[in-house]
Parts: C-alpha cells; sequence; structure tokens
C-alpha cells in the first residue's frame, strides 16, 4: 500500500501525537535514488493508526536492519517508524510513488524475536500494528540523559612538553590512557580532581562523551540459593526436567497458599541464569504492591537489585531499563503485564504469578491478556514458561488436565504451617446488631469473637471487603434519587477520607452535598452499604485500642506508599487490616492469623460469566494469608448463600468440587476454556445512529458454522460519559479462527466515524 492511498483509507489526516521532533533526527541523508536504480524497498511499520506496513526507498548509503527505528515521510509530515522487513523494486507496481527513507535513528535495535511478538500481538488482539508498536515503543520517546563526561590525553605532545611537570601531574599522564570520570580519573592517579582540571585548562587533556554502555550488576544464581523441602526439591527437579528440554514447556505450577510455589521458581531462575549466559528472565506479577514484595526477595537470593517494571518507575529508569533489555544486558525483570512488551532478544524463562489474576488482562487501548501472550512468547523463543498459582484459572487447569501443559503440585504449605480452618456465618441468622446510635453495623458476633480471640494473643487480623471508600451508594431519603456519575450509568462511591462522592468508572468526583441536587432537602443523603472505610469506622467505635488501617489502591497509590505499609504490618504496627483486593494475595504476613471475610457474596452479584471462579480465587487468596508461619490460622465468610457452591467448596478445602462443578457449566455453555469469546462494544453521543448501525451491523453477521453472535444489546453500562453504548458477543468454537471470523465481518460495512468501536479478544469484562 502507498503512503497517499493508506493515509486517506485510514482517515488519518493530523500526524498529532506521532510527529516528530526534527531535531531529534540524525544529519539529513543522501537523496533517495527512485525508479531505475531503486535496488531495496523497505517496509516500514509507521507510528500512526494504519492497517498495515507502509513501502519506502532505501537511499544509497544507508544501510539498514529490521528492527532499527527510523524517520518517514508520511503526508506531510515525518514520522517514526519500526523497519520490519524488505522487499525486491519487481513485487512492487507503482514505484514511481515511492517516497525514500529520510534518516535512520539510533536507537537500540528490536531483536527479532520481539519484533515478531509485537506484530503478531497486534494481529491477535485487532489492533493496527502501528498503535500497537507505538505502545512498546514508548519509551523512546522519553530524552537519554545527558552522557556523562570523562578526560583523555590529548594527541599533542608540544603542550605536554611546554607545562610544569609535577610528580601528581606525572601521574595523571600515566594513568588517563583511556577516558575517565573527573573523580574515578583523580582517585586512580591519587591527586586532587584539581590537578586534573589544571591540566585540561593547559591543554593535555580534553573532554570526551564516556561510553554510553550502562554497566548492570548481574544476579548472581549462587548468591543465597533456598534450602527447598521435600515436595519442594521434587517439584524443582520436575521443572528442571522440563527446562532440560530446550524447547516450548509450559507448565502449571499448583500449589495451596503459602506451599513456597516462590521459592521454587526462583531456583528455576537460578537454574536458567547459571546455564544460559545469554537468556533472559521475565517474573510477571499482577500487582504492583505484589512487586515492591516480591523485589525484596528476589534481591535477597540473587544479591542484586533486579530491574522492575510497572506504571510506577521514573521516566529515566523506564529509558534505561528498555534499553539494557534490547541489548541482552538486563537479564532479569520483574513486572506487570506491560512488562511483556519489553524488547528482549531471548527469553529462556517467563513466570507468570498468581496467573489467575484477572489484572492480567488489560482492559484499555490494545486489549490483551498478559498470561496468554506469555505462553505464546515462550513458545516463540522455545522457552518454558511457569504459570503459578494455589486457584488456577479454569483455562490453564483445563490445559493441565488435558496434558497440555506439565502440572506440578504442591499440596502442603512449607514447615509446619496449616491451611486455615475455615467457617461460614450465615448471616441470615447471625445478623449484626445496630449500634449505640442506631448506626447498622457489619461484623457479625462470631467474627467480632474471633478478633477479640486474636487481638488478646496478640495477632494480626485482616478483614477483607473488596469495596472502597465509605458506601458504594449515597441515596437522598426524601425522594429517593441516586447520586449518579454526570451522563454516566455508574453510582458515585462515597470516599468519607476525602469527603468526595467518586465516580470508579470515569474518575469524576464532587464533594458531598449539602442537600439533595435533585429536590433540595436538608441533610437528606444517606449512605447505603460499606465499603473498607466504613469498616474502619465499625472497628474504630468496636476495638479503640486496636491499631487499624485500611489498604487499598487509595491508601496505597504508588509503590513506594504500598512498600511503606507491608513493612508496618510486617514489623507488627498494625494489628487490624481492612483490605481491599490489592492486600490480600501473595503476601506473607507471619503474625496474621485471622481472615474475616466481611461479605464473601460481593462478587457473585451481577455475576458475568466468571463471576463465581472469581469468587472463589479471591476467597481462597485472602483466607490464604493466615497462618503462613508458625501460628495456625482461622477464616470466618459471612454470607447470605452458605449453601452456594463456591462456599461449600471454600468451607470444605474442596477445591477439586468447585472446578468440577464450574468446569460442567462452561462445557454445556460451550463457554471458555471451551469455546472463545470477543466481544465488539459500540459507542457514539447519538443514541439514534447507534442503534441505527447496531442493526444494520447485525444484518452483516457471516453465518458461519460452530460461530455464534449474540446481540446487540445494550451494556449493562449504557451510558458512559455521555456516550451510548451497545454489546455484541461472538462466542466460537475452539477451532474457529475467530479473529478472522471478526475482520470479515467489520470488512463487510463501513462504520460511520461518529461510532467508536472496540474489539476485546477473550474479554474479562462484559459491562
Ligand atoms: N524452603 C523454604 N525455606 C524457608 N522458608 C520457606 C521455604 N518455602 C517457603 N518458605 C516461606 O514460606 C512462606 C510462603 O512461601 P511463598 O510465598 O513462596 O508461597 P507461595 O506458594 O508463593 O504462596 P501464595 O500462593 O500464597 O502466594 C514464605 O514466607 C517463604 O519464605
Ligand atoms: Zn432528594
Amino acid at each position: 500500500m502507498c503512503v497517499c492511498e493508506a493515509l486517506s483509507a485510514s482517515g488519518y489526516d493530523k500526524a498529532g501525537d506521532f510527529v516528530l521532533d526534527a531535531k531529534t533526527m540524525s544529519p539529513a541523508p543522501p537523496d533517495p535514488l527512485f525508479n531505475e536504480k531503486l535496488t531495496t524497498i523497505v517496509k516500514v511499520v509507521v507510528l500512526a493508526p494504519m492497517a498495515e506496513a507502509l513501502d519506502y526507498a532505501l537511499p544509497v548509503g544507508m544501510s539498514l536492519a529490521a528492527g532499527e527505528h527510523v524517520i518517514v515521510p508520511l503526508g506531510h509530515a515525518k514520522v517514526r517508524g519500526l523497519v520490519i522487513g524488505f522487499e525486491t523494486p519487481e513485487a512492487h507496481e507503482d514505484l514511481s510513488r515511492i517516497k525514500g527513507v529520510l534518516a535512520k535513528l539510533d536507537d537500540p535495535i528490536v531483536p527479532e524475536a520481539s519484533l515478531t511478538f509485537w506484530l503478531w500481538a497486534a494481529g491477535w488482539t485487532l489492533t493496527p500494528p502501528g498503535i500497537f508498536l507505538n505502545g512498546c515503543l514508548r519509551a523512546l520517546k522519553i530524552p537519554r540523559a545527558a552522557p556523562k563526561q570523562g578526560y583523555v590525553l590529548t594527541d599533542e605532545q608540544p603542550a605536554r612538553q611546554k607545562i610544569r611537570m609535577t610528580k601528581a601531574r606525572q601521574a595523571v599522564l600515566d594513568t588517563a590512557l583511556v577516558p575517565m570520570g573527573l573523580c574515578d580519573l583523580a582517585m586512580a592517579a591519587g591527586v586532587s580532581t584539581g590537578v586534573v582540571s589544571a591540566l585540561e585548562k593547559e591543554g593535555v587533556l580534553h573532554k570526551v562523551d564516556l561510553a554510553r554502555e550502562e554497566v548492570w550488576p548481574q544476579p548472581n544464581p549462587d548468591f543465597a540459593p533456598a534450602r527447598l523441602n521435600d515436595s519442594q526439591g521434587a517439584a524443582h527437579q520436575l521443572l528442571r526436567m522440563e527446562q532440560d528440554k530446550h524447547a516450548f514447556a509450559p507448565v502449571l505450577l499448583d500449589g495451596v497458599t503459602g506451599s513456597g510455589k516462590t521459592e521454587v521458581y526462583l531456583e528455576s531462575v537460578a537454574d536458567l541464569l547459571r546455564s544460559d549466559p545469554d537468556a533472559q528472565v521475565l517474573i510477571l506479577l499482577p500487582e504492583i504492591a505484589l512487586t515492591q514484595a516480591v523485589l525484596g526477595r528476589l534481591e535477597a537470593r540473587f544479591g542484586v537489585e533486579v530491574a522492575q517494571w510497572h506504571a510506577n518507575i521514573s521516566n529515566g529508569n523506564r529509558r534505561r531499563i528498555w534499553e539494557g533489555v534490547a541489548k541482552g544486558h538486563v537479564r532479569l525483570v520483574v513486572g506487570a503485564r506491560s512488562a511483556l512488551f519489553l524488547p528482549y532478544q531471548r527469553l529462556g524463562l517467563i513466570v507468570v504469578d498468581e496467573e489467575h489474576d484477572g489484572s492480567y488482562k488489560q482492559e484499555e487501548g490494545a486489549r490483551y491478556h498478559a498470561r496468554d501472550l506469555a505462553v505464546f512468547r515462550a513458545r516463540l523463543d522455545g522457552a518454558m514458561v511457569i504459570l503459578a498459582s494455589a486457584t488456577p484459572s479454569l483455562e490453564t487447569l483445563t490445559n493441565a488436565e488435558k496434558g497440555r501443559y506439565a502440572w506440578i503440585r504442591l499440596e502442603q504449605r512449607h514447615g509446619t504451617a496449616q491451611l486455615p480452618d475455615i467457617s461460614l456465618i450465615d448471616m441470615k441468622v447471625h445478623t449484626p446488631a445496630k449500634g449505640g446510635r442506631g448506626e447498622q453495623m457489619w461484623l457479625s458476633d462470631t467474627l467480632v469473637g474471633e478478633i477479640i480471640a486474636t487481638l488478646r494473643r496478640q495477632e494480626q487480623v485482616l478483614l477483607f471487603l473488596n469495596r472502597r471508600g465509605y458506601a458504594p451508594l449515597v441515596l437522598c431519603k426524601a425522594c429517593g434519587e441516586k447520586m449518579t456519575s454526570p451522563n454516566t450509568d455508574s453510582w458515585l462511591v462515597e470516599h468519607r477520607a476525602s469527603g468526595r462522592l467518586v465516580c470508579h468508572l470515569t474518575g469524576f468526583s464532587m464533594r458531598k452535598p449539602k442537600t439533595c441536587p435533585h429536590c433540595g432537602a436538608q441533610d437528606s443523603l444517606i449512605s447505603v452499604g460499606p465499603g473498607v472505610e466504613r469498616i474502619l469506622e465499625e472497628v474504630h467505635a468496636r476495638f479503640p485500642e486496636a491499631r487499624a488501617e485500611v489498604f487499598s489502591s487509595d491508601t496505597t497509590p504508588d509503590a513506594a506508599s504500598s512498600a511503606s505499609l507491608i513493612k508496618r504490618i510486617e514489623d507488627n504496627e498494625i494489628d487490624i487490616i481492612i483490605a481491599t483486593q490489592a492486600a490480600a494475595k501473595g503476601h506473607n504476613f507471619p503474625n496474621l492469623t485471622l481472615v474475616g471475610i466481611v461479605d464473601a457474596d460481593l462478587g457473585l452479584k451481577g455475576g458475568d460469566l466468571r463471576a463465581a471462579e472469581r469468587t472463589f480465587q479471591l476467597l481462597a487468596q485472602a483466607t490464604g494469608r493466615a497462618g503462613r508461619k508458625l501460628k495456625p490460622g482461622k477464616a470466618v465468610l459471612q454470607t447470605y448463600t452458605p449453601e452456594h457452591p463456591v462456599m461449600q467448596a471454600l468451607a470444605h478445602q474442596d477445591r477439586d468440587a468447585f472446578y468440577a462443578y464450574e468446569s460442567m457449566s462452561r462445557e454445556i455453555a460451550k463457554f471458555p476454556p471451551f469455546g472463545r469469546l470477543a466481544a465488539l462494544i459500540l459507542s457514539a453521543k447519538d443514541q439514534n445512529l447507534l442503534n441505527r448501525f447496531s442493526r444494520e451491523l447485525a444484518l452483516f453477521i457471516p453465518n458461519t458454522e460452530g460461530v455464534d453472535v449474540y446481540g446487540p444489546a445494550d451494556a449493562p453500562l449504557a451510558l458512559v460519559r455521555g456516550q451510548w453504548r451497545k454489546r455484541f458477543l461472538v462466542r466460537a468454537d475452539r477451532n474457529r479462527d475467530l479473529q478472522a471470523f471478526v475482520n470479515h465481518w467489520l470488512a463487510a460495512i463501513k462504520r460511520p466515524n461518529a461510532i467508536r468501536l472496540v474489539v476485546d479478544i477473550d474479554p474479562y469484562s462484559f459491562l
């Protein structure tokens, strides 16, 4: 496709964000050769929303390789692009319209395996490659730090002969044979920095840029090996057997909470670092808070600070790590889902810890599932991928059961630690009494009794409620009006700590009003239902002596604050932790012995496909925080549906029963993992236009065996920020090419520009 066609086809007229600053380009290259002398056509993915790579001429005197960064003309703009391949001119119909590559940039080349992976991932998620690559290359928009300067001898003998020579000066001359920084040189020569500066003034030394190559301290696999217990040792041996295949090896590391999965996979990381000096390792974690906890363990195990990659690192580090990974200098990375798209040369091992976790699904921009893509990346590199969890996703468990993945189990907690006893409290019978001022309370007498006993033993309590803020709903008791976000189908959540009503969907917030905005009644707004802040209030009222704190994304907005809260819990400075899911997984708090689930039914409401599975996983993980070291743990679940299969499986520690039930119901419906799904989400300001187009799109649904399309239906969130929303759900048998079906369907009808379309392959959110 030529540039002009591409431009008009994409409706892309402003280069906007993608235009490059001319200053960052290398000096002007020679003019490109056209037509008769053209020997090579370069295929470039420009960082713009285009469906295909574009063709450019390779100028005389420029050499390029796939994975190199270039500046190319696009319409009247100059834009950044990535070279993805070459073609001979014979393959091309209209050479007269081809423009030349303008410049080559000196950013590190993207290794072939990473380039292949990125392009594949773009296709898989039905994202235009330029948009996808723009995300992968974002770190390169950060300006490089200016290079450090050093000193080295000039070639000019006369200058040397003219100066007054001293012993100190001679020492510098003898040392400055290679460029060195001021302090390093002075120290090596045993003189003051003044001597060095003086020699520069006299023209004997001159300043040069020091090489950019950064030295990354290498993780030492033998720094502090773990002493694995017998079953961990056996699991490690099995992993080693998989690793020794030197081929794609997906493994489910399935061990109960606290069994030491982390200890085991760190030994596999060590094995790889030891046996393959070129390979790189990636450890993926679902939350930044968890990254902080694991970083300390990595440093203790490998003796160096390990590179971390997530939304919360500084720009400088972002650029350094990106470059270090591309050059193969950074061998071990720990990070959140986007770390999968660093430019690794060759990954020898990927660990996806807490593989079942919903945060691996990216819900904005290119919608991808990092666990699934990690498996693909491992296949590409012929590597091992370890999926670790105490509560695997049904997808992964089914793959293990069918023998597609190796399945390694750890059935017991490490040492003397036991899984906690779990009891159910039927809240229909044990309704909490009202407080002294008639206010509603949320903790039942049984749970309160357990908390008192735990505090008496000077042990810690975790109360789990997966709801941020004070109350999920504010309504007017005079007129019944519910406070909602403007032009959005979403309740405003009351946050007392900040005194605001907040929309968790759009980020809108306002001060809580004194009068009802609907009927004007005074002080008529009441808070309905509990969030963690409200539980904190109740805890303060009931246990005034206890030190209680909330652990949620509001109280730990960044890596530093979560690291410090985790430390204070470990140091026993907090007695009662009131936590959302941010804190309920992965952590090891040795003195924590009681977990109370305030509302075990919460995740089951409003149910989507995975509601039961997710609730089971979340509650198994949360209760799994109790009794992980020497002291036995206990968990109490408050529920209105004790008979529900999720509650029964939890109470009887019968994971298999739950998965069997869940698997059967999905198989009957041919839902994942027994079929594949894609969601199409259409949105527009104009509701009539949206309705009309949705109906029209439905007329074009291709008739394909093994594929069903449901919709159009109003999305459960039918209005967001003034945009109306409709959804289609596509279900396909496992052996159907879902992406091809969607592409084929969408190609049949032109979509008006006023309608936005998002395609979500393997959706996890159905809102
Ligand atoms: N072999 C071992 N030697 C010493 N301590 C161990 C050993 N194995 C596990 N532990 C300790 O037991 C606790 C639980 O281990 P770890 O965090 O690795 O478990 P996990 O299986 O990853 O747990 P979860 O799935 O709940 O996150 C940690 O404090 C860990 O240091
Ligand atoms: Zn009112």
